[in-house]
């Protein structure tokens, strides 16, 4: 049966704070990705990953000619290989800008030994598609692993057309989650959320106002940073597929036709959104 996510799901009140806090209470999230032309897509994650309530968050970058990112200079630059050695993030999530270099079969390499929750997007996606191996070791990961494939990914998954997931994309979740032993976010309108246990929900949020690029590594950032605050990645994909859609939809308060959304300002109406809903339910 598919559950509908019509509003903002209850696992997100956990993230409501105490007073007597630290930011290592609200994990460490490393986004590992940003090959050359392509930076952007990891500094993308990474300040949405920040902006979201993260407590720290490092981006290895492959294309390690940035040190600093000037809008953010909280966010913690490095070179990809230096994210594991030593390993000090809590969570990680790779893939966006990442190329498929045989750098970034290394990385991802990286990735999936470790033992963190583990968000895979974008050009990690294309990597497993192509390296059985890769497949294998996703498969054996004793920790919770999402993918968050939009339909081409998707289809390059499962060996088939893109055309065929659109066609039937509850039968598309349901094929990669028993494929590969992940939960999956299936993006495109009415994202869906197919979680190991067997549980399926179309999110209803949303609008093609999101038909832009970069939307996906900030929907990747969202979901990761509500993980390192505490929901299980399952739950924090739930939550984040919604507010994602939110945020667009309250863009069309002020832009009514829905043209021009950019992803650096969908980050901050996700932002707006979270805080408000939490405090309504106070
Ligand atoms: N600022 C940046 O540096 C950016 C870098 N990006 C990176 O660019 C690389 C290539 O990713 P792309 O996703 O652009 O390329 P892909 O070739 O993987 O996919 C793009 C194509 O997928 C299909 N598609 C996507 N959503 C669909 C939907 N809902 N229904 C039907 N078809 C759909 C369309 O044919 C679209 O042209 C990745 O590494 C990605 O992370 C992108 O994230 C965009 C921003
Ligand atoms: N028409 C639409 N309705 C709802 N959501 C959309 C629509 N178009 C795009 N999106 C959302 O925007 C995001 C696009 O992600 P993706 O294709 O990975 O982009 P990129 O690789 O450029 O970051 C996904 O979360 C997708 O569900």
């Amino acid at each position: 049966m598919m559950q509908e996510i019509e509003q903002l799901p209850k696992a997100a009140q956990q993230l409501r704070r105490k007073a007597d806090t630290h930011k290592g209470m609200f994990g460490s999230v490393a986004v590992l990705g940003g090959a050359g032309g392509m930076t952007g897509a990891a500094l993308l994650a990474a300040r949405t990953a920040l902006l979201l309530g993260a407590g720290k968050v490092w981006v290895g970058l492959l294309d390690a000619r940035i040190s600093v990112d000037f809008q953010y200079p909280e966010l913690m630059l490095c070179k990809a290989e230096q994210i594991f050695s030593p390993l000090q993030a809590t969570h990680l999530l790779a893939g966006m800008g990442m190329g498929t270099s045989a750098q970034a079969l290394q990385i991802l390499g990286h990735c999936l030994a470790s033992e963190l929750p583990l968000l895979l997007d974008a050009d990690a996606l294309n990597l497993i598609a192509a390296h059985p191996q890769l497949q294998q070791q996703l498969r054996q990961r004793p920790s919770p692993t999402l993918l968050t494939p939009h339909p081409s990914e998707a289809a390059r998954l499962l060996g088939t057309s893109t055309a065929a997931v659109q066609q039937d994309r509850p039968a598309a979740a349901h094929a990669l989650a028993e494929r590969y032993q992940c939960h999956i976010a299936l993006k495109g309108h009415g994202t869906l959320v197919m979680s190991t246990d067997g549980q399926l929900s179309r999110n209803c949020s949303g609008n093609a106002a999101l038909s832009s690029a970069g939307q996906g590594d900030t929907l990747a950032g969202i979901i990761m940073s509500l993980c390192a605050q505490g929901l299980e990645l399952a739950s924090a994909a739930r939550v984040g597929v919604f507010l994602h859609g939110q945020a667009a939809d309250h863009w069309l308060s002020t832009h009514p036709a829905g043209l021009g959304l950019s992803a650096s300002e969908t980050i901050y109406l996700a932002r707006n959104a979270l805080n408000h809903s939490l405090a309504q339910t106070e």
